[in-house]
């Protein structure tokens, strides 16, 4: 199993105590993509942000690739998270002032002790998985949207982490690009063999997915 959340419980104390994620568990194999779906407010983003160890203000079991992340200090913590987990966020975040192929090996060069050559041949690899090898040299505020998101999710896999989390990643593109992405993350699920987990209100992809879940009111429906 490369995830296994055991019943995690948040609270927020603004503006009082309350609890928005309520004894949620989830475990996801490697080659499976989940995606979670639910109303707004329902607690999704909550989840992901504890699933990819940024948020670790919680109660609850969790472990990545067989770690439990609460016993890894800040350091290691931020080490793990670099080489075991990759992002896609609705808003690419890509840096303006590099180009495609910087802005993917960016992660690698921050983590690894590879050469810089070595980065950039996985990165040029990574570019030409997900289409975009033709980009390589672009400025990223050149490309439209379902373009960046593309270089994003090559970003996301260059440590080749066993975990990819998606919070609506094609929550700014139109429908074409939204399946266009989508099915380029399930590809790489089964190819890579990632475990994915993805937040969406897009029906397509949780009708679509190896495995959804319904998030109500910071629950699991069960
Ligand atoms: N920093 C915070 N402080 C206090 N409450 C918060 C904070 N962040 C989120 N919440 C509350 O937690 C609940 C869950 O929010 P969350 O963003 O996880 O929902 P979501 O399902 O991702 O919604 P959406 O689909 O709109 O993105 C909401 O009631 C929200 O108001």
């Amino acid at each position: 199993m490369i995830l296994e959340a055991q019943c995690i419980n948040k609270y927020f104390l603004d503006p009082e105590k309350h609890q928005v994620l309520k004894e949620v568990s989830l475990s996801v194999p490697e080659g499976e993509l989940v995606s979670v779906y639910g109303e707004s407010g329902s607690g999704k983003s909550t989840l992901l942000y504890i699933l990819s160890t940024l948020d670790m203000d919680f109660e609850g079991n969790l472990k990545i690739h067989n770690q439990e992340v609460k016993d890894l200090n800040a350091s290691s913590l931020t080490d793990f998270r670099n080489k075991h987990i990759g992002f896609v966020y609705q808003f690419h975040y890509l840096l303006p002032e590099f180009n495609v192929l910087q802005n993917v090996m960016l992660p690698a060069m921050k983590l690894s002790k590879k050469n810089k050559d070595d980065i950039r041949k996985d990165a040029l690899n990574l570019l030409s998985e997900v289409g975009m090898k033709g980009f390589a040299k672009r400025p990223s505020y050149q490309l439209s949207g379902g373009q960046q998101q593309r270089v994003a999710i090559a970003r996301a896999l260059i440590n080749d982490p066993s975990l990819i989390v998606a919070d609506e990643p094609t929550g700014n593109l139109d429908q074409k690009n939204s399946e266009l992405i989508f099915e380029l993350l399930k590809e790489i699920t089964g190819s890579r063999n990632k475990a994915v987990v993805i937040a969406t209100h897009n029906p397509k992809i949780y009708h679509n997915s190896n495995r959804s879940i319904e998030m109500i009111d910071g629950s699991i429906r069960l």
